[in-house]
């Protein structure tokens, strides 16, 4: 499209240089620019995109939207107030409105994002119905997997992502909606139909400050479903909302459309009843506003129940057969990295999960503790560069639902990884026994070396990752690599 067509709906813009050049993509990392991109200056937290404007133009960029006018560069360039505003306008325009296109699904919240998105896609497809997905675990489009640098990208790779869906023909595009992504307006110009809160707890403090803020933060995608940009229809939008969590008359409050709640509550929409939980999974009866049926998942614990209630929930709104939803719920196997069993044929349980919140690691062990016949053994860590106040709360309850707990590294970043586990242990009880192992391998080798016959090893906080961020590298990691080596050195030592 050409650079003046596309800027001409902007109310306020200043243009320099050439209006007729041909404009394919909007990239607002310089690293990911081809020929052909409009790069956009976005200032940053860390450092100011217009310093990287230069490397923009030199791997192919055509034309730079900017806040400055950058004399050094002879490109064209469209000078505007706010440059990450107005490239999520533009992406929408230059890739044709995508998120109009598709009936879109947007789920926040602190724990639960990834598995309810994965859940919903399941679902839909199963109705033959084509989904696109985006969050934590990467993109997949038409069968196609990438992965993705943040749960919700910046902006303009949302866009992006929306549009290769509609190409590939979906027509659904359900994604992770990131506290963070809502503060940051990474959604902005995207039209959701169906938003669902899981649950708030604590996390991200750090960028928050107060879980009051937390709350405002995810509720502004409540807020986004009174925008209709397109043909839209504001009466085909709900509210989907977890009416058992504190929190939920702050997404209800912030929401003009019409609201489907769900939960264990008697006032739930869509409610579970005769919850029986196993170590295989559960059963449950879902009474929806269309009747009453029995479901069953493989996905364990009481926090999954909540899961499935909000896909089911989703499905309900989305008018999927129940006698579908049933086959789809029974058969689902699962995301990768939450509560992944790892079986290499040992005498006692190994699951990875991606626990990396005080809520989401007591759920886990809570759920597990349930089932185990034997101890349960915790493999924990924190993340660097992240909430230091939730460290000690994850301590505490790896201590208190574990029968033994190995304190370690989760993606020190740029900390010191001795100083996290200091952060950790402040606060416990005197005399509390626990192992701190900094290396991580050697902290699932030791779990798994003294785990015996019926045990439950947890190794929370990586889930799906395969690597180790530490200082600013990316170092490769596998959990379940890791576990599998344990078990396997044990195996050739006929030690159990
Ligand atoms: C604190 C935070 O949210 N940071 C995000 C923010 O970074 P920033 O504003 O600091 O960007 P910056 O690094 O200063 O760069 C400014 C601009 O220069 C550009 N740049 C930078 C370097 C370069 O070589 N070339 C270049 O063009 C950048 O692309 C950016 O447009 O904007 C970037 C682009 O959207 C994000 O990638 C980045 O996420 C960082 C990596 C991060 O760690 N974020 C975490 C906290 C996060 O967002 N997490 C949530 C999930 C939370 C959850 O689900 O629990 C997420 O959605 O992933
Ligand atoms: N509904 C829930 N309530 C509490 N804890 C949960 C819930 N669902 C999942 N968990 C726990 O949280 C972990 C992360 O789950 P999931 O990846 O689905 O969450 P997320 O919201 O996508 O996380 P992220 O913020 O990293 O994107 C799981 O491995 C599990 O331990
Ligand atoms: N989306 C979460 C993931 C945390 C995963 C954990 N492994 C860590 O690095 O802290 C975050 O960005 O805080
Ligand atoms: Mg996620």
């Amino acid at each position: 499209m050409r650079l003046k067509q596309l800027v001409q709906p902007l109310l306020s813009y200043e243009i320099r240089g050439n209006e007729d050049v041909d404009v394919e993509t909007i990239e607002s990392d310089s690293r990911r620019v081809g020929p052909g991109a409009l790069f956009v200056a976005v200032p940053g937290f860390t450092v100011d995109g217009h310093a990287f404007a230069g490397q923009a133009v030199a791997a192919g960029a055509v034309a730079l939207l900017v806040e400055r006018h950058l004399p050094e560069l002879d490109v064209p360039q469209v000078i505007v107030n706010d440059s990450l505003r107005t490239s999520a306008v533009l992406a929408d325009i230059l890739y044709r409105h995508p998120s109009q296109a598709l009936r879109m699904v947007g789920v926040t919240g602190t724990n639960g994002k990834t598995t309810v998105t994965h859940i919903i896609r399941h679902i839909l497809e199963f109705a033959r119905r084509s989904t696109g997905l985006l969050g934590t675990v990467g993109g997949v489009i038409g069968g196609r997997s990438f992965p993705v640098a943040n749960t919700t990208p910046h902006a303009v790779e949302v866009h992006g992502f929306l549009k290769q869906m509609v190409d590939a023909g979906c027509t659904y595009g359900v994604m992770e909606v990131s506290s963070h992504a809502l503060v940051e307006r990474r959604v902005a110009g995207v039209d959701y139909d169906v938003a669902v809160f899981t649950n708030l707890s604590q996390d991200h403090l750090d960028f928050h400050g107060t879980m009051d803020a937390y709350a405002q933060a995810k509720s502004l995608l409540f807020a986004r479903l009174g925008n209709t940009y397109g043909e839209k229809r504001r009466d085909s939008k709900f509210a989907v909302v977890n009416i058992d969590d504190a929190y939920a008359p702050v997404m209800m409050g912030a929401s003009v459309a019409t609201t489907l709640t769900y939960g264990l509550a008697e006032t739930a929409d869509v409610r579970a009843s005769d919850v029986v939980l196993t170590h295989l999974g559960a059963t449950m009866n879902v009474t929806t506003p269309f009747g009453t049926f029995p479901v069953t998942t493989g996905l364990i614990g009481r926090f999954n129940v909540y899961n499935v209630l909000a896909a089911i929930a989703v499905a309900v709104v989305e008018e999927i057969p129940v006698a579908t939803l049933q086959a789809a719920l029974s058969s689902y196997e699962g995301v990768p990295g939450r509560c992944e069993r790892v079986d290499e044929g040992q005498p006692f349980g190994i699951f990875v999960d991606y626990a990396h919140t005080p809520d989401g690691l007591e759920n886990v062990l809570s759920s597990v503790r349930e089932f185990a016949a034997g101890r349960v053994i915790c493999v924990v860590g924190c993340g660097g560069d992240r909430d230091k106040t939730k460290r000690p709360l994850m301590a505490s309850a790896a201590l208190s639902l574990s029968d033994a707990a190995i304190f370690t590294s989760d993606n020190p970043r740029t900390e010191d990884p001795e100083r996290i586990l200091d952060d950790m242990e402040a606060g416990l009880p005197a005399g509390s026994q626990y192992r701190r192992i900094v290396d991580r391998g050697e902290a699932i080798k030791v779990a798994i070396q003294e785990a015996r016959e019926n045990d439950v090893v947890v190794i929370a906080g990586k889930g799906h990752e395969d690597y180790q961020i530490v200082g600013r590298t990316k170092i490769h990691f596998d959990d379940k690599e890791e576990a599998r080596k344990a078990v396997r050195a044990r195996l050739s030592d006929n030690s159990f």
